[in-house]
């Protein structure tokens, strides 16, 4: 598919282009800005930009739909990438636009730059080389000069669904507040209990006074659930209720629920914008810098690792051992190690460890116990599953979500390390398991997370006002961005072995790497560390 755009960046309507495609959709016209290249929900759409800057030559020429590994640095466009949101007006070409109204509010009207230009962008790697393409760029979040719903015309609704984590309640409160405050938006509905809420469960109208406290209390004051995604009955409900703006806080799987609805949506041709905002303890959402919450619930994790400390310093061979959540990224655990200082080792599900023989787990107690007199281990619910699974009688459930429910490693660790101690050893030590497990994230926000949200719903208000859909907003690079949603749903954000961070964490721990067993290794990690880890090998020998 090649389409060519005829208006200028700077224009403040809707661009028109003439289409040149194969495709089997129709083609389409009048589109909001560039977002009309990406009215292919489902496939990653690229805007090339002709020139070496969109800012000094602000006049696009080729859009592509190609994925990212086929960008190349053609041309003289210096590689640049727009992977666009898509908008309203792609499939909706007649839809009217009005004045913003922030342009009369008190609290924008003196901003310097009251609205984001169309031609900010964010770029997804800013640690680049000398003559590398510019590569691949999200469109800025903020408020637009042009918005396609009149406020008075708006009946919004917000669902949260996944698992619980600190800030969602923050939220909601902003999304309802700024929808008030800065759109005059008064008609905002709570579905309650998640996906399944829009069709099984009564709505409840969201007051600016009825949220005002929210954010002091952890969890979601609209509920939520795992499972129930009906695509065809929630869309049936929105249709129903007149709602015409969707926001959907939760996670990869909500992500991928949202991405049906907004497809669906399309698919009926109707008016409704709907808007993800990424929400997971784990922090395991790719593109994004970190999840709302997490930072949370690494501080609250502390006082879980604090206890673990004083238990095991207090006594003679004292064992600390702390499980954390975090079902395939170990960030969690991670983060609070690199944090707290006292932990002499962490286990995450992306590095592979055994426990027996030379280089392992229960050597290197050993080793701290007699160098120290005790011991932390702190370790993610993802790690080590494959040994448990042995042990236990496996059970290969998933929850309603379809995420693969996991078995307790760390009353596995538990026992492991007794049993080898007391009757391999015959030492004596003095273990004490801690499982903070959800009280990690049933609190409320911290100020850092709570500002954060503040930007998260602000954001979501503005890009869906302006008429965008079918995307999710979060910080890229400290500067938030709308990023489509495919981007989110189509890999998770896992600790990578490879980068710096583990090798700051292995440099502050000083535990073993467990990379001497290459054979428990290579069945774990991704290609591109295993070829990183082999060559490692061949250079030591
Ligand atoms: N592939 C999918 N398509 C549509 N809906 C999905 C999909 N995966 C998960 N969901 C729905 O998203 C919601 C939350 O998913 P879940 O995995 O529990 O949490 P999270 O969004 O935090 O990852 C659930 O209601 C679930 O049914
Ligand atoms: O017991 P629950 O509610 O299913 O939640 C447990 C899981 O939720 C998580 O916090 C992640 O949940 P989400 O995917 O919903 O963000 C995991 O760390 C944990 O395994
Ligand atoms: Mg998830």
């Amino acid at each position: 598919m090649e389409l060519s755009l005829s208006s200028s960046l700077h224009s403040t309507t809707p661009a028109s282009f003439s289409l040149s495609t194969n495709s089997t959709s129709p083609p389409r016209q009048n589109l909001g800005l560039f977002s009309a290249a990406a009215s292919n929900f489902s496939s990653r759409v690229l805007l090339k930009f002709n020139k070496s800057s969109i800012l000094r030559q602000p006049r696009p020429v080729v859009v592509k739909s190609q994925s990212s590994s086929e960008i190349t640095n053609d041309n003289d466009d210096h590689g640049f990438v727009l992977e666009d949101v898509p908008h309203l007006t792609s499939f909706l070409p007649d839809l009217p636009s009005y004045p913003n109204p922030l342009k009369y509010s008190q609290a924008y009207a003196i901003v310097k730059n009251t609205f984001v230009s169309p031609e900010d962008v964010v770029a997804q790697q800013i640690v680049v080389q000398k003559g590398s393409p510019r590569g691949i760029h999200f469109r800025r979040a903020g408020p637009r000069e042009k918005v396609y719903f009149k406020p008075e015309q708006v009946r919004a609704c917000i669902v949260t669904c996944g698992g619980l984590c600190p800030g969602i309640n923050t939220v909601i409160r902003e999304i309802v507040c700024g929808l008030h405050n800065m759109y005059g938006v008064d008609d905002v509905l709570g579905i309650q209990g998640g996906y399944r809420g829009f069709y099984s469960q009564n709505t409840i109208k969201l007051t600016p006074k009825l949220v005002n406290d929210i954010h002091k209390r952890g969890g979601t004051c609209l509920q939520t659930s795992r499972g129930g995604h009906d695509t065809k009955k929630i869309v049936d409900n929105i249709q129903d209720r007149g709602i015409n703006q969707v926001y959907i806080i939760g996670g990869d799987g909500t992500h991928k629920g949202a991405a049906a609805i907004s497809k669906e949506v399309e698919k009926r041709g109707l008016q409704v914008a709907v808007v993800g905002i990424p929400k997971t303890i784990d922090n395991d959402i790719a593109v994004i810098d970190k999840s709302f919450g997490f930072d949370t619930a690494v501080e609250e994790a502390q006082r879980a690792i604090n206890a673990a400390h004083v238990e095991a310093e207090c006594v003679a061979n004292g064992v600390g051992i702390v499980k954390l959540m975090g079902r395939y990224s170990g960030f969690i655990a991670m983060f609070a190690t690199l944090a707290s200082r006292d932990v002499d080792c962490c286990l995450i599900p992306e590095s592979p460890f055994y426990l027996e023989g030379q280089g392992g787990l229960l050597e290197y107690v050993e080793q701290r116990l007699k160098e120290n007199g005790h011991v932390l281990i702190v370790l993610a619910e993802g790690a080590g599953q494959e040994y448990v699974s042995q042990s236990a009688q496996a059970v290969n459930g998933t929850d309603a979500s379809g995420n693969r429910l996991l078995l307790d490693v760390g009353l596995w660790l538990t026992q492991e390390v007794k049993d080898h101690f007391t009757n391999v050893r015959k030492m004596e030590i003095n273990l004490k398991y801690i499982d903070p497990t959800y009280m990690i994230r049933a609190i409320p926000s911290n100020a850092y997370d709570n500002i954060y949200c503040t930007l998260l719903a602000q954001s979501a208000v503005h890009g869906t006002m302006a008429g965008y859909t079918g995307f999710t907003v979060g910080p890229v690079n400290s500067r938030h961005a709308y990023i489509p949603i495919n981007r989110v749903t189509e890999k998770t954000n896992t600790v990578r072995l490879t980068d710096r961070m583990w090798a700051r964490l292995l440099a502050s721990t000083n535990q073993p790497s467990f990379l001497q067993k290459c054979e428990i290794v290579r069945e774990r990690v991704d290609k591109e560390t295993m070829e990183v880890i082999d060559d490692m090998r061949i250079t030591s020998i």
